[in-house]
């Protein structure tokens, strides 16, 4: 019988390890404490340490949120939205994806923009923008749980429904039965994301909740907006004060899409080139 070290081999990839043992198709934990024991390997794959990481970092601010003083929470509330209403990127876009704060996720309310999104009640952007000086809104729609998302136009918030989470989304369909138009067929581009997550550095690290919802979707709308030869849209988080964390805490992964800016109850925070650029 030959020795652990020819039965087992490490792969490293960049971020990521895997064990692989002949014996079996998968990654085994054996395999691995085998190959600790033999040659004094640390404990966990890089990879593992990342997924680690930011389980933890997302413990860590649920707990924040959850300890986060209603009026504190309100005021930050009213004040990053009054600071996205009131910014010349959000007058001037045309075209926008935003999320549909959950109260019971303790995510930065979006409520008003919506609706003044929706209703147009801004009449500077409505000089601002087209003919019908309406912005466009689309909206999240989770499709399954294999990190697949869609982004639907909605017209009123009469077209959202309750999913199982308890999250505000729409319906595929319209009340007359006519399907909604997707972000990723839509003819003309999207200027602008507004983006939930958990935490975010002051580098544009964002965590989510660990779906990949957002970072598979926004990397394919980064592709098309490529293929069409459109500009990026800017994409800025929402966040409280406890979910800005010192920076490299937030560990990354190739597949994390990095934020352009930050709105915080502090300020907007460009971060990328572009942001600084619009902002
Ligand atoms: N308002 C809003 N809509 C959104 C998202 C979001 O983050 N916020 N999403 C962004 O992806 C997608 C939905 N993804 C979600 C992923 C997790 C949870 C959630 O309830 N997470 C719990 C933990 C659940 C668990 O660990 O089992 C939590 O975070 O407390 C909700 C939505 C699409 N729509
Ligand atoms: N572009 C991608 N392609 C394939 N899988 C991905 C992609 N982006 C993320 N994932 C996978 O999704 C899972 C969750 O990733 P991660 O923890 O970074 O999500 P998150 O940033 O918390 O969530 P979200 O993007 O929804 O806000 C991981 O298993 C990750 O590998």
């Amino acid at each position: 019988m030959g020795s652990i070290r020819e039965h087992v081999r490490l792969i490293m990839t960049g971020h990521q390890s895997v064990l692989f043992s002949p014996s079996s198709p998968f990654p085994s934990l054996a395999a691995a404490s085998h190959l600790r024991r033999a040659t004094g390997a640390m404990a966990c794959s890089p990879s593992d340490a990342t997924a680690q990481k930011k389980r933890a970092i997302r413990s860590e601010v649920r707990k924040a949120l959850k300890a986060f003083s209603p009026s504190q929470r309100s005021h930050e509330d009213s004040v990053i939205q009054s600071l996205v209403l009131d910014s010349s990127w959000f007058k001037s876009c045309r075209s926008l994806c935003a999320y549909i704060s959950c109260e019971a996720l303790r995510e930065v309310d979006t409520s008003r923009i919506i609706s003044e999104t929706l209703n147009n009640v801004d009449t500077v952007s409505s000089q601002n923008n087209d003919a019908q000086g309406k912005k466009k809104l689309y909206v999240p729609r989770v499709e399954d749980k294999n990190s697949h998302m869609r982004m639907f136009h909605i017209s009123s918030t009469e077209d959202l429904v309750a999913n199982s989470m308890n999250i505000l989304e729409p319906s595929p369909t319209d009340a007359d039965g006519n399907q909604r138009e997707d972000v990723m067929l839509a003819n003309r581009p999207v200027d602008l994301f507004l983006l939930p997550g958990l935490a975010f550095d002051k580098t544009g690290r964002r965590l989510g909740r660990g779906g990949g919802y957002y970072d598979v979707l926004l990397k394919k709308y980064h592709d098309l907006a490529m293929e069409q030869s459109w500009a990026q849209p800017l994409l800025v988080a929402l966040a409280y004060s406890v979910q800005i964390m010192e920076e490299n805490v937030i560990p990354i992964t190739p597949n994390d899409m990095p934020v352009d800016a930050l709105v915080t109850a502090s300020g907007v925070i460009p971060i990328t080139p572009a942001a600084l650029e619009r902002m």
